[in-house]
């Protein structure tokens, strides 16, 4: 057992992390950290000193008895000291709590706003990663609370580590095999402790995508999103049947385990109250055959508890931090995330020419964890100021090869150019400047009317409130916003109580007018237009050279009408181009794109 023990004791203090959240709490709050050091230190001088004070007072009055009027003084001083050292220790108590609520206070902000930084910093492919999602949700599970408990718990150790030096000065002071004694019998509850800490670890990772799992199903439940299918299907009692058997999985997996704790928990108890007992009964001896001094007796009675409790505050401490190590570790695993798309060391300047062409040459792409290519040897030119298509069935890839565009993953071969510059040698802050997209799934933001049309270039401060409207119309979303009273103030969606909900087609202007917003050099439409009505479909594609002004656009879509304006159309077959030309030229291919537009189930 003192084998493993040992091993267990190294384990901890090489997986703790302890280092690295003191110096996450440094950073978080160095001066409330310097404080909190500073009380525990006074805290524990005082607490130190009202024990000591009592011995000798004790030892005074049984030395000359309680009638020597000589010792008066002497007494009434000590008890005085004694009184006063009681109240500063109980004052500074206080404070502390509060020194201690404010510093884990801070952690929390800091830990919080540090999560948020990391995953505005990691790109696209960890959000399709379920292994991220694991370490997102783990480090999310920190909560507000877990940085406080953690920052709770660090100051407890350090305290009764300094106290238990202290009282165990007392104690040794007294007999020197007190201490060693009572420590001997207090191991057993902490290695059971930290050792079922660590079967809890391992539980809690390997639980971690069921948890995710019955996230989801209650998601599916409560959310708005699924409330219509839900209802329409009746579906939930169905998905609440299936959260309520994973929770039952993971409930059962938990209590397995705590009921093997609590039995080795009530055996070390007993062990360490055992030793406890033990102590005393060494003392009650001695003092029956005069061998301890009464102050020595008083000093024991009130120093040992105080060190049997401390021992346990401490193991209790010590499991603590282990519990809550897996969770402090995806904290900082998810600090350590680097994102797949490397910064260039010395980033190029953008061109400044107002003509230039976006380039793919030779792009092969597979998505991380895929075992085959989505895109094969693609060449495809987006020339400044056209308008190009890309058409193909579902799957073809064409939603890929946007994401390639907008940077949001690197081709894994070939290379995507700017004005004949790879561009991941500009600063991708840079290049996200140059395109703007509207995706399938584009966002809907519940916010003024006005700021989900000015998240299309939010960095620029020169923008004139004119530009709002002027972006609005050519998307044909000044045709509902005009009628509301309070305008481009109105707030949308309905998750807010002054919120106004619109229908999806209104929803899907509000994103295309956010796009003819920005500033960027390409637009890329990815059907974006196939929520809107014929006619202003229709309207929105008949004068796009117009609306987009001299920027180039690039239109996924799998309407004829969408596409047979554009300069220049790819047809993309599985994650190749088989065709390429004009809208004429290929229909008069009679291939794959005339087959998509002339066939029954092709649209118009
Ligand atoms: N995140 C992903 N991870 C792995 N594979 C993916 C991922 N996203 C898409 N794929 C694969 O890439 C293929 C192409 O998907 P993509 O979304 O680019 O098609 P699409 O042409 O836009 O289809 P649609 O017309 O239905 O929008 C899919 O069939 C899928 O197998």
């Amino acid at each position: 057992m003192i084998k493993s023990f040992a091993s267990k004791v190294q384990k901890l203090s090489t997986n703790l992390n302890i280092i690295r959240i003191l110096k996450l709490i440094g950073t978080a709050s160095k001066k409330w950290m310097l404080i909190s050091i500073l009380f525990i230190l006074i805290e524990s001088a005082l607490f130190y000193a009202s024990i000591y004070l009592i011995k000798l007072l004790v030892d005074t009055l049984s030395k000359h008895g309680a009638n020597n009027l000589k010792d008066e003084p002497m007494v009434v001083n000590l008890l005085l000291l004694a009184a006063l050292s009681a109240i500063l220790y109980v004052s500074v108590k206080a404070i502390s709590a509060y020194i201690i609520e404010k510093q884990a206070a801070k952690v929390a902000e800091y830990v919080d706003d540090k999560i948020h930084r990391s995953a505005i910093a990691l790109d696209l492919s960890f959000y399709e990663s379920p292994e991220y999602f694991d370490i997102l949700k783990r480090a999310r599970d920190m909560g507000s609370d877990r940085p406080n408990l953690i920052v709770a718990t660090m100051v407890d150790i350090a305290k009764n580590s300094v106290m238990l030096i202290l009282i165990g000065s007392m104690l040794v002071s007294i007999d020197w095999r007190l201490f060693p004694i009572l420590a001997l019998f207090v191991i057993p509850t902490l290695w059971v402790r930290i050792n079922f800490a660590d079967i809890q670890n391992v539980l809690r990772l390997s639980q971690t995508a069921l948890e995710r799992k019955s996230g989801y199903m209650s998601s599916l439940i409560t959310s708005d999103i699924h409330a219509k299918e839900i209802r329409g299907f009746g579906l939930g009692h169905y998905i609440r049947k299936k959260y309520v058997a994973i929770r039952l999985e993971l409930l059962e997996g938990r209590l397995k385990i705590s009921r093997q704790r609590t039995f080795k928990e009530i055996m070390t108890s007993s062990i360490a109250t055992l030793g406890f007992f033990s102590c005393i009964a060494y003392i009650a001896i001695g003092s029956i055959r005069g061998t301890t001094s009464v102050g020595d007796i008083a000093l024991f009675f009130i120093a040992f508890p105080q060190s049997f409790t401390i021992l346990q505050n401490l193991s209790s401490g010590i499991s603590t931090l282990y519990q809550n190590n897996i969770f402090v570790k995806s904290l900082f695993e998810l600090f350590d995330l680097k994102s797949n798309l490397p910064e260039p060391a010395q980033p190029l300047p953008l061109p400044t020419a107002q003509q230039v062409d976006l380039e793919l040459k030779q792009v092969n792409f597979i998505y991380p964890h895929a075992t085959k290519p989505t895109l094969s040897n693609i060449s495809l030119k987006l020339p400044a100021g056209k308008i190009v298509a890309i058409v193909g069935s579902n799957g073809a890839g064409k939603s890929t090869l946007m994401k390639l565009l907008c940077r949001l993953y690197d081709p894994t071969s070939g290379e995507i150019t700017l004005d004949d510059k790879n561009i991941r040698n500009f600063s991708s802050t840079d290049y996200h400047k140059q395109i703007c997209a509207v995706f399938q799934d584009f966002g809907k933001y519940n916010l003024s009317v006005a700021d989900n049309i000015r998240f299309g270039d939010i960095h620029s401060l020169s923008r004139k409130p004119e530009e709002i409207v002027e972006a609005a119309r050519n998307s044909g979303t000044d045709m509902f916003v005009d009628k509301f009273p309070e305008g481009y103030d109105t707030v949308m969606g309905r998750i807010f109580e002054d919120g106004h909900e619109v229908s999806i087609g209104q929803w899907q202007k509000l994103a295309i007018a956010r796009a003819f917003y920005s500033n960027s050099r390409f637009i890329i439409l990815d059907e974006a237009t196939s929520a809107l009505d014929a006619r202003s479909e229709q309207e929105l594609f008949d004068s796009l050279r117009e609306r987009i002004g001299n920027r180039a656009a690039l239109i996924i879509s799998h309407r004829q009408s969408a596409v047979k304006h554009a300069d220049y159309i790819y047809m993309l077959t599985e994650g190749c181009i088989s065709e390429s030309g004009t809208h004429e030229e290929l229909l008069a291919l009679k291939g794959t794109y005339y087959q998509l537009f002339n066939s029954k189930a092709g649209t118009t």
